[in-house]
């Protein structure tokens, strides 16, 4: 299992299917899906994994607390019995407090026999399971329960080295919060497992994507909730992807298949959104969605794109994830056009402990220095070498070319390595960042694209450009400068964060 640190921490849910709704661990077994969770158990759920965290967050805040009530874990929405018509079986934590608007879930007492609790003790309180000691731990919980949530520092989200630097965000079950746990939720996770680094991530990509989305929502409620769509509707809504920065490709992909649908019945607005989302996630599904380095081999991963898209920053979290994998990783500096670039890779190559190879002097071959770093890491049988490249597109014949002699020194010295060719892209730069690529795409031999700054206000349509036009997987996405920042791409909640209705 390649990254599986990695797919540990952030990959774990299953991959969605192209075609299902919400993927839940039904999804993958060859059986129908199970039917959409009711809207009170992802709220009950997303209770669970606020009451989770922030008992967590007192542990580690009071060491010499009382150790939280012993719970036990609880079905997540995706595992709740089909049959089970009385809302999810979970307890509303008492001790969270009700968030304003939202219809307080009537408490549901499921006695369980204490053997549901988890063979082995979670690490963390998850929620509380009332098991034949329901009154005496009721009691013992309202005694400890704090009234009013306190304000208390999120240091969960940030890395310990970045918390002193970075303003500390306070976890607060807001929208966003209860967004993020669905998407987890929908996924097979369970609220014990949720971190609130997975929910800072996932409010950081929605955020990120907000404008797109509420442009493309909006436009298309107000199309959609018109009744049936018909054929104007399906010309407007073509002018709300192509104004999303979908693309002409996608766009037109999108279509045809709204067109065809409509052929087949009348389509209620949420049926149509619901589509759309399934065809938009088809779209962004391109090959192996669990891409990362082969173990024991040599994987040579070329990072190109323009000046500032991210390349540099994108190498440092890489490395930092691949060394958390248990990988043998090296970084080549071969953008040696400015010296500035060189120190600055050392710098993100420090700060994810991995040896940077590059060569004193200003303006040297970068082919040298990808030929030193190649023998370096055959002899200290390195698993992951990640080669940084120079990012001027001034001169595209000079650039090709570099690249060129590059890729020939590793076939050549390394022809038995996994080599990979991944565009750093910014998200911010939209239907821009294509043209781009393009130019990087004939150069380098593109295998996939990397979509960086999805935490500023990104284009999200960009995503199914690159896949419809470009016909390139999406590997990874950063929302963030932080070397946690960095997650493998997925399609669902990239979709969810596109188009979810609130
Ligand atoms: N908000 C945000 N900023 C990012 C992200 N990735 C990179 N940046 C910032 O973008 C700027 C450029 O990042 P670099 O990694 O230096 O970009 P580069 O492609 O190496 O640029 P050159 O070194 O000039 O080739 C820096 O300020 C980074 O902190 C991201 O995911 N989100």
């Amino acid at each position: 299992m390649a990254f599986d640190w990695f797919r540990r921490r952030f990959t774990e849910q299953s991959q969605p299917e192209a075609g299902s709704e919400k993927p839940t661990e039904a999804a993958q077994q060859p059986e129908p899906a199970a039917p959409e969770p009711a809207p009170e158990d992802y709220l009950a759920f997303a209770k669970a994994a606020y009451a989770n965290l922030k008992a967590r967050e007192a542990s580690q805040a009071a060491p010499v607390a009382a150790p939280p009530p012993e719970v036990a874990s609880t079905p997540a929405p995706a595992e709740i019995p089909r049959e089970s018509s009385a809302p999810a079986s979970v307890e509303t934590p008492v001790s969270t407090p009700e968030p304003e608007g939202s219809q307080p879930a009537t408490p549901v007492v499921e006695e369980r026999p204490a053997e549901s609790a988890p063979a082995q003790p979670v690490a963390t309180p998850a929620f509380f399971d009332l098991a034949p000691r329901a009154a005496e731990r009721l009691e013992a919980l309202e005694a400890s329960a704090i009234a009013e949530p306190e304000p208390v520092a999120d240091t969960l989200s940030s890395p310990p080295e970045a918390s002193s630097e970075a303003p500390v965000e306070e976890l607060v079950f807001d929208e966003g919060f209860r967004w993020s746990a669905e998407i987890l939720a929908a996924q097979g996770r369970r609220p014990e497992e949720i971190s609130a680094e997975e929910i800072s991530w996932l409010q950081k990509l929605r955020q990120g994507l907000g404008k797109t989305r509420l442009n493309l929502i909006n436009q298309l409620k107000a199309l959609v909730g018109r009744g049936p769509i018909d054929q104007d509707a399906i010309e407007e809504i073509e002018m709300v992807l192509l104004q999303a920065d979908v693309g002409i490709d996608a766009t037109e992909r999108i279509i045809q298949a709204l067109q065809k649908r409509m052929r087949e019945e009348v389509l209620p607005p949420e049926e149509a959104v619901k589509y759309l989302k399934q065809q938009m996630r088809q779209m962004l599904t391109i090959g192996d969605p669990t891409f990362a380095p082969q173990r024991d081999r040599l994987n040579v991963w070329l990072i190109v794109g323009v000046n500032g898209a991210g390349k540099t920053t994108t190498i440092g979290k890489i490395a930092h994830v691949a060394q958390g994998s248990g990988y043998k990783c090296l970084i080549a500096a071969a953008d040696t056009f400015r010296a500035a670039a060189v120190e600055q890779l050392k710098v993100w190559g420090e700060r994810a402990g991995v040896e940077v190879i590059a060569n004193p002097g200003q303006n040297t071959d970068p082919a040298a220095v990808v030929f030193d770093a190649v023998m370096a890491a055959q002899a200290r049988g390195t698993e992951l070498l990640l080669v940084d490249t120079a990012g001027r597109l001034q001169n595209k014949k000079n650039l090709m070319e570099e690249l060129a002699k590059i890729r020939r020194i590793i076939d050549k010295k390394a022809p038995e390595a996994t080599v990979e060719a991944l565009l750093v892209l910014d998200a911010t730069q939209g239907q821009n960042g294509l043209r781009q690529a393009q130019v990087f795409a004939e150069a380098a031999k593109l295998s996939g694209v990397i979509l960086t700054k999805l935490d500023s206000t990104a284009k999200g349509g960009i995503a199914l450009a690159i896949t419809q036009q470009m016909h390139l997987p999406i590997r990874f996405i950063g929302a963030g400068e932080g070397l946690e920042d960095l997650r493998p791409f997925s399609s669902y909640e990239f979709v969810e964060a596109l188009l979810s209705e609130y």
